[in-house]
Parts: C-alpha cells; structure tokens; sequence
C-alpha cells in the first residue's frame, strides 16, 4: 500500500516550468531519498507535496489524507525545509506549543525527546540558534506532528556527524513506526545507510525511481590487479563487452564497473591473468553519476 501518489505533476515557478510530468510513490513505512542535482526541482517538489505550492497540472493522493489542497493535508503531513524553523522570534518551546495547536496527533514526549537528542536549547529563539540547533529544532518539531507523512528538505545539511547519525535513528525509528518519509540529500554515502528506495530527479522529470538494494544487486563494481601494464587495445577490448558500465585504469590496477551477467568479463579477465579480483557492491555515487550522465530517460518504474 502506498502513503503516497503522484502523477503526472506540473509546476512552475514565476514563468519557468520547474516539474515536468512527476510521476512516483511512497510505499507505507518507507524512506526514500529524493537525489538530483542543484536545480532539478526537489525543493519544488516537495512545496508541491507540503501544499504549499500549487502545481499546475497532475495528481497527488495519499489514502486518508485526501490531497494538498485541504487544510487536513496540512495537519498531517510535516514539512521540513531547508533552513529549518520557521517562527524565527519564538522559542523552541513556543514552536512546540503552535504544533500542539496545529497537529492532531501532535505528541510533546516525542518533540521533547527528538530536542534532547538533537542537543536543542528550546528556551533560545530560533533567531539566535546556530545553523545545526535551527535544524535540530525543526526535526524535533516535525517528530512531535507525528504526521504520518514527513517531508525533509536536506535534512542533514548543517548537522554534524554525531547530529547526522541522531537524524539517521530519528527517521529509522519513526518509518519502523509505520511513518513514511520523502528526504532530499546530496550525501549519497548517508543515503545508503539510511533510505531503502530512490527517486532520481533530472531537469524536473523522474528518471529513475527504484529499491536501492536491486541497484546495489543490479551491478557490481571489479578491481583487478594485473600483472602488466594493459595494452590500450586490450582495454578496448573489455569496454566493448556486454555489461561493461564504466572501466578505469591506474598502473596495474583497473576498476571495471558491471551490470547484468558478468560471465564474458570474468573469462576475458582470466586470459589477463589476473593476480587478484575484488568484486563490491556499484556505490549509490556511482550510480547516481552514471544515471545523471545518460542520454536515456529511463522513466518512473
Ligand atoms: N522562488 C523561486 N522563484 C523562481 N524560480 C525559482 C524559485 N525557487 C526555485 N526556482 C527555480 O526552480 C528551479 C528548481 O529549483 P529547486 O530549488 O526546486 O531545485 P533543487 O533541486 O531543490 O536544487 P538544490 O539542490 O540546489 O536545492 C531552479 O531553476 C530555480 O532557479
């Protein structure tokens, strides 16, 4: 079952179309990481998915909560933007009471203890707090919605890494819970211990939307130590077999990134007679960077 559905969504800012056709899902209790580069439209998307910007044309539904344009989609959907807080001359503690206000299922043991965690001085005005205590402050805030649908505009940006790792748990816990989060980030390495799908945004259109553990399985990264330096020829020869992504070469040791059956590269690396292989996991960069480079528009899944 799905938290989450958008189709086909149209937005735009000022005159410039910023989403073009936007189609993905939210499984219930899932993290996904929402990935692209500068400008391709995730902040949009999320305003669009928080209510607060109006798309110009598309679908976006969650069972039981209706759709953005309701007052009822904004009591139960938590937004945190880049930046964090939002009452800049209010205390922690005036936040958490306006969220006691605003949310029905608003619970101040989980604000509180998500501060705790996060190191949030509440007394403090948002105006005064540092770049990683506002953020602190607006999780803590938007863990205490208890809406069962948050949304996180680089969440971790300003965090330091002790404050990254509390995130990290935060979220896990809360989707353990049954919560679903959308999370934008440009920290793959951190994507990869935390989200279980990715949605892959390039010039305002989704590119790819998958379980990050199928891409993991999907491809395979080889070091090889040679004996010899390789004739360019022979490189050549490797990169043209099937299911060779990407290959690289320093000195004696030459990185072959694989996708599909390996079985062609493995016997043409044997004739190589090669002194070591070392087969891991493709890294979520890897792919990320190969799938920002292609020419194709794979589509939603
Ligand atoms: N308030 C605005 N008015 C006009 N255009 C805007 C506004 N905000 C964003 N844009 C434009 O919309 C496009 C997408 O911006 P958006 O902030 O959604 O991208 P992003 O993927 O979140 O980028 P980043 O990774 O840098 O945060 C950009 O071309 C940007 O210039």
């Amino acid at each position: 079952m799905n938290a989450l559905d958008v189709l086909d969504v149209h937005a735009s800012r000022g005159r410039q179309t910023v989403l073009s056709g936007v189609s993905l899902n939210l499984p219930t209790g899932s993290i996904t990481a929402l990935l692209g580069p500068n400008g391709s439209g995730k902040t949009t998307l999320m305003r669009v998915l928080a209510g607060l910007l109006t798309p110009d044309r598309g679908q976006i539904r969650s069972p039981g909560i209706g759709d953005p344009t309701t007052a009822h989609w904004r009591r139960h959907v938590a937004y945190v933007p880049t930046g964090g807080t939002f009452l800049e001359q209010e205390t922690g503690h005036a936040h958490f009471a306006f969220g006691a206000r605003a949310y029905p299922a608003w619970s101040q043991s989980h604000a509180l203890e998500a501060a705790h965690e996060l190191h949030v001085p509440l007394q403090a005005r948002a105006s005064r707090l540092s770049t990683g205590q506002r953020m602190g402050l607006a999780l803590a805030y938007a863990f205490g919605c208890r809406a069962p649908l948050l949304l996180l505009d680089e969440p971790s940006n300003g965090l330091d890494p002790e404050h990254r790792a509390l995130l990290a748990r935060a979220v896990a816990l809360f989707a353990a819970d049954g919560g679903t989060v959308l999370l934008s980030s440009h920290v793959l390495p951190e994507i990869e211990g935390l989200a279980d799908r990715g949605v892959f945004l390039q010039r305002g259109a989704v590119k790819l939307q998958a379980d990050l553990d199928d891409l993991r399985a999907a491809s395979t990264t080889l070091q090889v130590i040679l004996p010899d330096v390789l004739p360019a020829n022979v490189l050549d020869d490797l990169r043209a077999l099937p299911g060779v992504k990407g290959m690289g070469l320093d000195g004696r040791t030459l990185s072959l990134h694989l996708s599909g059956a390996h079985g062609p590269v493995l016997a043409a690396l044997q004739t190589l007679r090669p002194l070591d292989i070392q087969s891991r996991p493709c890294p979520l960069a890897q792919t990320y960077a190969e799938l920002m480079t292609a020419s194709d528009i794979r589509g939603a899944a």
